[in-house]
């Protein structure tokens, strides 16, 4: 056994700028942290990438990666839509975790579930990359340049209902699969131009496929997008205590508005739903949400100021204002 009480003394010695509580985090935080993570090139980048920010933190806690396979990689036939959703790339981390086999699970944060499974936790959010999504595309700069009736990948639902607003024209397609296979079918000719999420594509060093950055006030991002949550079961108080200096405060009120918006709304992500909220000053909020209609190809807009100390009121009043023009009708 090594003797942990000389090793955390050393460590704070080496480090006099350590305010109180992270001396306390060094001293109550376990000495092995094990990171349920799926098993995609960017789950397991943002996996790593957590790693490495626990062990610069704990330089005594030993950090291991678990890969496991989720429902949500297996099934890529389907819209997941149709299959349910986003529980889906969590339940086997989330297993893993309950079981004593992993203490944390690192996920995009636009794929975690608004309301996480009772038991746990969102324990950290990191600070966010740039929430644009990306047009990719071999022969065509931009959106606007594509010809008419271009044929355009993605299965998800807020950037169909956009692409239906902004270019009606398009024949939009349906494309699944992880980052690295939506780029191959974008090769092979299948479709002129594709949509991904620009964070996704930056962290695989893959960002020379950006051909435009499609952003704010035309074009809004999934609620948390370009975020990573961490996720730890709401009894690991030692681990939690670790995991919240990790916790991004700016980063945290952004997606804390955009997903009680999103809750406010129902939640379902088998609605395209954008939201964006950025910090105007040092007391401000402002959150933009939209609510598309599937069928119809009607965007509906919102965009509000709120305080900065409260940003789940200000998610739920432009969630209100939604509702107020008619998005009801399209969450049913
Ligand atoms: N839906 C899959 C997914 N989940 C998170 C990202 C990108 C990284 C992020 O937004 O944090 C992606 C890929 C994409 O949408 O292109």
């Amino acid at each position: 056994m090594r003797d942990n009480t000389a090793a955390t003394a050393s460590t704070i010695q080496a480090d006099p700028a350590r305010s109180l509580s992270s001396l306390k985090d060094i001293m109550t935080i376990p000495k092995l942290l094990r990171i349920a993570t799926r098993k995609s090139l960017l789950a397991l980048w943002q996996a790593e990438h957590v790693a490495a920010l626990l062990r610069e933190r704990y330089p005594q806690t030993q950090v291991e990666l678990v890969p496991l396979s989720t429902r949500g990689d297996e099934i890529l036939d389907r819209s997941l839509a149709a299959i349910g959703g986003k529980g889906l790339f969590l339940k086997e981390l989330e297993v893993a975790m309950l079981e004593g086999r992993a203490d944390l699970a690192v996920h995009s944060l636009k794929d975690m579930p608004v309301e996480l499974d009772p038991g746990f936790a969102l324990a950290a959010v990191l600070p966010r990359a740039d929430a644009a999504d990306a047009f990719v595309s071999f022969h065509h700069a931009s959106l606007q340049a594509l010809p008419q009736g271009a044929r355009v990948g993605t299965s998800s639902l807020r950037r169909q209902a956009l692409l239906r607003s902004l270019r009606p024209d398009l024949q939009i397609n349906d494309l699944r699969g992880n980052v690295i296979t939506r780029l191959a079918k974008l090769e092979e000719g299948q479709y002129d131009a594709i949509i991904l999420a620009c964070a996704g594509l930056e962290r695989l060093e893959l960002g020379q496929h950006i051909r435009q950055r499609l952003h704010a006030p035309d074009w809004l991002p999934a609620p948390g997008q370009a975020a990573i949550g961490i996720e730890a079961l709401s009894a690991a108080d030692d681990v939690l205590a670790g995991l919240a200096a990790l916790d991004d405060a700016p980063t945290r009120r952004q997606v804390t508005a955009e997903r009680a918006m999103n809750q406010a709304l129902g939640g379902s992500c088998s609605v395209p739903v954008g939201a964006w909220c950025e910090q105007i000053d040092a007391d401000w909020l402002v959150l933009s949400g939209l609510v598309g209609d599937i069928a119809g190809g009607q965007l509906i807009q919102a965009s509000q100021h709120g305080e900065a100390a409260q940003p789940e009121v200000l998610g739920r009043a432009v969630a209100e204002q939604l509702l107020a023009q008619g998005a009801a009708a399209f969450l049913s």
